[in-house]
C-alpha cells in the first residue's frame, strides 16, 4: 500500500516537473493551468496524509523553474516567491481564518486586493533613481539577467522621479501582453508560418526572454508594480498599499483596479465584481490577489517553502481545460461556409459546460494536427465562441482518426470547393442547398437581380420556412392562394406578386447571371460575361481558362463560375428557370451602343472618395474599356483621386489627359 503511494508520489512529481519544465523553460505548456493545478493538489494532498514522504525537493515546495544558461544570472538577494491559491469562497474564508488565528485576533484584517495579472514576475533594480537591473523570478533565488529587455518596455521609467527616492529600491511587478497585442503577435506569426503562442502569458515570457532585446522592443508588452523587495536608504510607508502608492510617485505604473478594503467579506465582492468585468478588461488574469496590508502584520505571519502566509491568489474559474474530441461535424453556414465543429465530451470551461468547439477551417485542423480521439484543450474567454486551442500530444490513442474533410456538401451533398489561398471550403449548390435557400431567394428577388418587386425578405423566409419552395424556380410555379397564407398578405397584395413575377421573368443575361448568387460574380461581373460569351450556354460551357478572358475575372473568380455551373444540381435549377419562362433578349454583339467605351485604355489612381476604385473598374470594363495599371504611350486618359503618386506624375510626364473623381462618375453616368 505505502511503497504504492510512493510510486504514486513519485509520478505526480516528474509529471509536475515535465510540465514547470515547458511552462517555465520552453515557454510552452503541454497541458492547461488547470489541469496543473489539480495534479498539484493531488501531489500536496498526499505529501499532507504521509508526512514521511515530504522532501524539500518537491514541486511543491519549490518556486517556478531553473533561469536558463543562455543567460546571465542574477542571484535575488530578497527571494522572490510564488502565492497560495484558494479555488473557491470556503478556501478563501479558511483563508481568512488561519490569518486571525495567527495573528491571535478576532477583529477584521484590511485587505489590498489586486487584480492577479496572467504574466511573469519581474524584479527590477533602481540605484539612485536609474534603472540598472532587471531579472526574472527563476526559481526564486536565482532569476535570469533581462535588463536590457525590461528597458524597452514603454511604461517602465528608466529613471524615477519624484521625492525620498531610496538609495536603492527593487521594484517587482508583472510584465504582461494586452489581449490585443497577443492577438495581433499571433496573427503576424501565423501569416508568416512562423509558431504562434498558446496565451498572453507565454507570449509575454517568450517576449522577455529574448537575447535579442530588439524582438522585445516589438512586442507589445506592459508593466504594473505590486510590491518592493530590496530597499536601502530610504523611508518607507507601513502599509502595503501605501507602498504602492510610493512607487506610483516616483513614476512607476500600478493596477487601476488595486484597491484597499476593510475585511473579507468585501475582499469577496471585489473578488465578484471583477469577476464579473474580467472579459472586458484589456488584459487576461486569472484571478485576484488578496494580500494583509500592515506590513507589521505581515511579518508576524511570515512565510512558508515557497509563499506568504499573508497572501492569497484567488483564482477565477479555468478558461482552458482539457477534453476528449469525439468527433467533428462540418456545418454548413447561409453562404456556404462549411465549417469543422468539434463535438466534445462535455466539459466546464470559462463558467459554462462546453460539449462543441470550433474548428474554424481546414488550414486550422492542419494547424493543430487533431486527430478524433486526441485530448484536446478548449478555451472559451469571455462570450468568445469556445475554440481548440492545442492538442495534448503525449495522450493520443493509437486509435485517434485523421479528420476527413467532405469533398460533398452534408447538407445538399453537392459537392464542396475551396478555391486556391482561400481558407475556407464552400458548397457549390447555392440554389439548391437548404442551409443557403433563403439567401440565394432572397438575392435572385433582389433589385438588381431578376427585382421582383414586393417579394421582400420577410417573404422570402415564410416561403422557405414552410418549404412552399426549394429553388428560385420554385416561385414561378407558386399560386396567389400560397401567397394569401402567408401572414400579414391580403388578397390585392398576393395578387400584385403573381403579376411581379409574371414581368420578372423577362430579364437580360446579366441580370440573370448575376442572379444565380454565384461567389464573387457582381454586377459589373455579370455584365461583362455576358458581354462576351453573349449567350447562357456558352458562359456554363467555358473553361476556366476562357473565364479568365473576360475583364475583370481573374482566376479565383474564374474557378467560381466554373465549378458553379459544374455542379449538376445548379445546372437542373437553371434548366427550370427557363423552363418556367425566365427568358431575356439576345445579346448583341459588342457594338458602339453596348460597348461604347470599346478601344479606350484608361489608368484609375488615387483614392476615390465616392466610387469603389474594383465598382468603377469593372463598370469602365463593362463599357468596354480597357483599365491599365501603369501609364504609357497608349493610355487615352488618367482619372485621378486624392493622394494620386507616381502614376499622375507619369501621365504628366508622357502628356496624358488627367481628370479627377468628378469627371469619371460623369463619365459613367453617361452610359447608365
Ligand atoms: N500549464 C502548465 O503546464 C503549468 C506549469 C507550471 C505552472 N503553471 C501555472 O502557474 C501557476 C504557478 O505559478 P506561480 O508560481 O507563478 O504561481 P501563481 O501564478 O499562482 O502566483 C504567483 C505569481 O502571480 C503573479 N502575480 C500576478 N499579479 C500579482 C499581484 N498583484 N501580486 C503578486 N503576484 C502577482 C506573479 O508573477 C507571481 O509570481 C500554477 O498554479 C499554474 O496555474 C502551469
Ligand atoms: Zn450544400
Amino acid at each position: 500500500m505505502s511503497d504504492n503511494i510512493e510510486s504514486q508520489v513519485v509520478a505526480l512529481r516528474q509529471q509536475l516537473e515535465d510540465y514547470n519544465y515547458q511552462y517555465y523553460v520552453l515557454d510552452n505548456p503541454s497541458v492547461p493551468d488547470a489541469e496543473y493545478d489539480r495534479v498539484m493538489r493531488q501531489l500536496m494532498a498526499l505529501e499532507q496524509q504521509h508526512p514521511e514522504l515530504q522532501s524539500p525537493d518537491s514541486p511543491s515546495q519549490k518556486v517556478g523553474g531553473e533561469a536558463l544558461s543562455k543567460f546571465e544570472q542574477v542571484t535575488h538577494r530578497v527571494p522572490m516567491l510564488s502565492l497560495d491559491n484558494a479555488f473557491d469562497e470556503s478556501e478563501f474564508t479558511a483563508f481568512n481564518r488561519r490569518l486571525k488565528e495567527r495573528l491571535l485576533t478576532s477583529k477584521d484584517v484590511t485587505f489590498c486586493c489586486e487584480p492577479k495579472l496572467d504574466g511573469l514576475a519581474v524584479s527590477i533594480l533602481y540605484r539612485d533613481g536609474v534603472l540598472v537591473q532587471a531579472a526574472t523570478r527563476g526559481d526564486g533565488q536565482v532569476g535570469e539577467n533581462i535588463t536590457e529587455n525590461v528597458k524597452t518596455i514603454r511604461n517602465i521609467p528608466l529613471k524615477l522621479r519624484g521625492e525620498h527616492i531610496p538609495h536603492e529600491v527593487e521594484v517587482r511587478g508583472e510584465v504582461f501582453m494586452d489581449t490585443a497585442g497577443f492577438i495581433k503577435l499571433n496573427e503576424t506569426a501565423q501569416a508568416k508560418g512562423d509558431k504562434t503562442f498558446a496565451n498572453p502569458r507565454n507570449a509575454a515570457a517568450g517576449s522577455l526572454r529574448q537575447l535579442d532585446s530588439k524582438i522585445t522592443a516589438k512586442r507589445p508588452l506592459m508593466f504594473y508594480a505590486y510590491s518592493m523587495g530590496l530597499v536601502e536608504g530610504g523611508e518607507l510607508a507601513n502599509e502595503h498599499y501605501a507602498q504602492l502608492q510610493q512607487l506610483q510617485g516616483w513614476g512607476l505604473p500600478m493596477s487601476p483596479e488595486t484597491k484597499l478594503v476593510d475585511n473579507a467579506q468585501q475582499a469577496l465582492a471585489y473578488y465578484q465584481d471583477i469577476m464579473t468585468r474580467r472579459a472586458e478588461l484589456p488584459y487576461e488574469i486569472d484571478g485576484v490577489v488578496i494580500k494583509v496590508n500592515d506590513k507589521a502584520q505581515q511579518e508576524q505571519l511570515g512565510f512558508v517553502a515557497r509563499a506568504p502566509r499573508w497572501a492569497i491568489a484567488f483564482k477565477f474559474p479555468a478558461q482552458e481545460e482539457i477534453t476528449q474530441l469525439l468527433d467533428v461535424e462540418f456545418q454548413v453556414g447561409r453562404t456556404g461556409a462549411i465549417t469543422p465543429v468539434a463535438r466534445l465530451e462535455p466539459v466546464f470551461v470559462g463558467g459554462v459546460t462546453v460539449s462543441n468547439a470550433t474548428l474554424h477551417n481546414g488550414d486550422e485542423i492542419a494547424r493543430l494536427g487533431v486527430k478524433i480521439g486526441d485530448t484536446v484543450i478548449v478555451r472559451r474567454a469571455g462570450d468568445v465562441i469556445p475554440q481548440v486551442t492545442q492538442v495534448v500530444l503525449d495522450r493520443r490513442p493509437d486509435d485517434a482518426k485523421e479528420i476527413e474533410f467532405p469533398d460533398t456538401c452534408p447538407v445538399c451533398d453537392s459537392h464542396v470547393e475551396r478555391v486556391e489561398g482561400e481558407a475556407v471550403a464552400r458548397c457549390t449548390g447555392g440554389l439548391v442547398c437548404r442551409a443557403q435557400r433563403k439567401e440565394a431567394i432572397k438575392h435572385f428577388a433582389s433589385r438588381k437581380a431578376l427585382d421582383i418587386d414586393g417579394l421582400g425578405d420577410k417573404i422570402v423566409e415564410q416561403l422557405v420556412e414552410r418549404e412552399l419552395i426549394k429553388t428560385p424556380a420554385d416561385l414561378f410555379i407558386l399560386k396567389q392562394g400560397h401567397f394569401e397564407s402567408l401572414e400579414r398578405m391580403g388578397p390585392k397584395s398576393a395578387k400584385n406578386l403573381v403579376a411581379a413575377l409574371e414581368e420578372a421573368k423577362q430579364t437580360t443575361l446579366a441580370k440573370f447571371l448575376y442572379s444565380l448568387g454565384i461567389r464573387e460574380v457582381g454586377e459589373a461581373t455579370a455584365q461583362n460575361l455576358a458581354n462576351h460569351f453573349l449567350t447562357l450556354e456558352k458562359v456554363m460551357a467555358a473553361s476556366i481558362d476562357t473565364l479568365q478572358q473576360v475583364s475583370d475575372v481573374g482566376v479565383v473568380v474564374a474557378q467560381h463560375i466554373h465549378s458553379f455551373f459544374a455542379e449538376q444540381h445548379n445546372q437542373e435549377v437553371v434548366t427550370a428557370l427557363i423552363e418556367v419562362g425566365v427568358t431575356w433578349q439576345d445579346v448583341a454583339a459588342p457594338s458602339e451602343d453596348t460597348q461604347p467605351l470599346a478601344g479606350l485604355t484608361y489608368v484609375l489612381t488615387g483614392t476615390l472618395s465616392q466610387l469603389n476604385r474594383n465598382d468603377a473598374k469593372a463598370r469602365l470594363q463593362a463599357l468596354g474599356a480597357k483599365v491599365a495599371g501603369s501609364v504609357s504611350k497608349n493610355t487615352d486618359a488618367v482619372y485621378a483621386g486624392e493622394k494620386a503618386g507616381s502614376k499622375l506624375t507619369k501621365a504628366q510626364e508622357l502628356g496624358v489627359e488627367v481628370f479627377d473623381e468628378e469627371a469619371l462618375i460623369a463619365l459613367l453616368n453617361k452610359y447608365e
